[in-house]
């Protein structure tokens, strides 16, 4: 296993970038530590190719470096960086049974028939295949050949790092589940180092100790899955994780409460002068409806979705959604919207802006 360092990290697929809206990865600087697991989370087209392309050396960065446990590698090829890579679809030799495709990385590298085999079995067992060892992969469904490049990329323990991209996509959703599983319980077990992009925050949340999310290029937060929850440090964080995500409103502050549409709300922190466009955020799970206190709100609509119940409110034109337990009853009465002080974040200009 390798620690992964990014130094001064950015990459540009003009020739001539202008600035920064030409670069597909803005710079970026970080360490990824020996032995975790790091998710790597953000929509179509923010940068995780681009990134995790340039980590396993398909693409030389236009500025920087990238270090493995301190050697620069930048323009070393993926063969020289000892790395597994498992993508987005299968893939595997078609005419190799599935015992000799999980056995290839292995047989590759010269290792004892004895140890190949013992292996393989534990990985086949790993990816429900044990039944299936001496069938041709040909023919299998896309589903059963993207869990042999699954077991390939992983059968090696020898690796600096494991890179996934977007593995469990042709998978179907029980599978799914059980893969993740496997995959957390393999890191658990190992202690490779792990990188798994992803766009689903599902993914992303319980399979890494870390989640790196990305926005439009940049690495915006790099966190705990808590951490996201409670703290994103960027507007996008908030949006993009939690289901619905964190609620964002226009607001001023002024010291300890926040001028919002319809009134005010408290805050747990006193702030000096806030500038820029300046937001609060609150996510629903920490905003509860009330007859007798809070800001007008108007419900538009209530949403059963089996442990709890997701109400989408208006307040003074802004959405604002609240999570509210299961057997609440929401009376016609409950026209207010409080918002829990110590859960609320302020933003300026997408950027979390911490109390004095
Ligand atoms: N070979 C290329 N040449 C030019 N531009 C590219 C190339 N590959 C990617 N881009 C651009 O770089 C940006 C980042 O793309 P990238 O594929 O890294 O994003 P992504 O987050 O992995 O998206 P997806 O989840 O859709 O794969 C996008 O604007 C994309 O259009």
């Amino acid at each position: 296993m390798a620690k992964i360092t990014l130094e001064n990290l950015a990459h540009s697929y003009s020739p001539a970038p202008k600035g920064p809206e030409d670069y597909a990865l803005k710079e970026l600087n970080h360490d990824w530590q020996d032995g975790a697991a790091y998710a790597l989370l953000g929509s179509s087209g923010c940068g995780k190719s681009t990134l995790l392309n340039i980590i396993s050396g398909l693409l030389i960065p236009s500025q920087g470096r990238i270090l493995f446990d301190g050697v620069d590698v930048t323009r070393a090829p993926t063969a020289e960086r000892n790395i597994a890579q498992v993508f987005q679809f299968p893939v595997v030799y078609d005419t190799m049974t599935v015992r000799d495709n999980l056995a290839f990385p292995l047989r590759n590298r010269g290792r004892p028939e004895a140890y190949v085999a013992e292996r393989v079995a534990e990985i086949a067992a790993m990816i429900g295949m044990e039944h299936m060892l001496d069938r041709k992969a040909r023919g299998l469904t896309a589903d059963a050949k993207q869990k042999i490049s699954l077991g390939r990329g992983m059968v090696r323990k020898d690796v600096n790092a494991l890179l996934f991209d977007e593995p469990l996509t042709v998978i179907d959703p029980h599978m799914k589940w059980e893969l993740r599983t496997q995959l957390k319980k393999l890191h658990h077990d190992f202690g490779h180092t792990m990188i798994y992009v992803t766009h689903d925050q599902t993914e992303a949340l319980t399979f890494a100790d870390k989640v790196v999310v990305m926005y439009d290029g940049r690495v915006v937060q790099i966190g705990t899955p808590e951490e996201l929850f409670d703290r994103p440090e960027h507007t996008f964080v908030g949006y993009f994780i939690g289901s619905p995500g964190m609620n964002l409103l226009p607001a001023k502050i002024d010291g300890a409460q926040a001028l919002v549409p319809g009134g005010t709300t408290p805050l747990a922190g006193t702030y000096g002068a806030v500038q820029g466009n300046v937001q609060i955020g609150v996510r629903p799970e920490h905003v509860r409806l009330s007859a007798h206190e809070g800001l007008p709100v108007t419900i538009r609509r209530i949403e059963d979705v089996g442990r709890h119940r997701i109400i989408r409110a208006d307040l003074m034109g802004h959405d604002l959604n609240i999570i509210a337990p299961e057997d609440m009853g929401v009376g016609a009465d409950m026209t207010r919207a409080v918002f829990d002080p110590s859960r609320i974040n302020v933003y300026a200009d997408d950027w979390r802006v911490a109390a004095a």
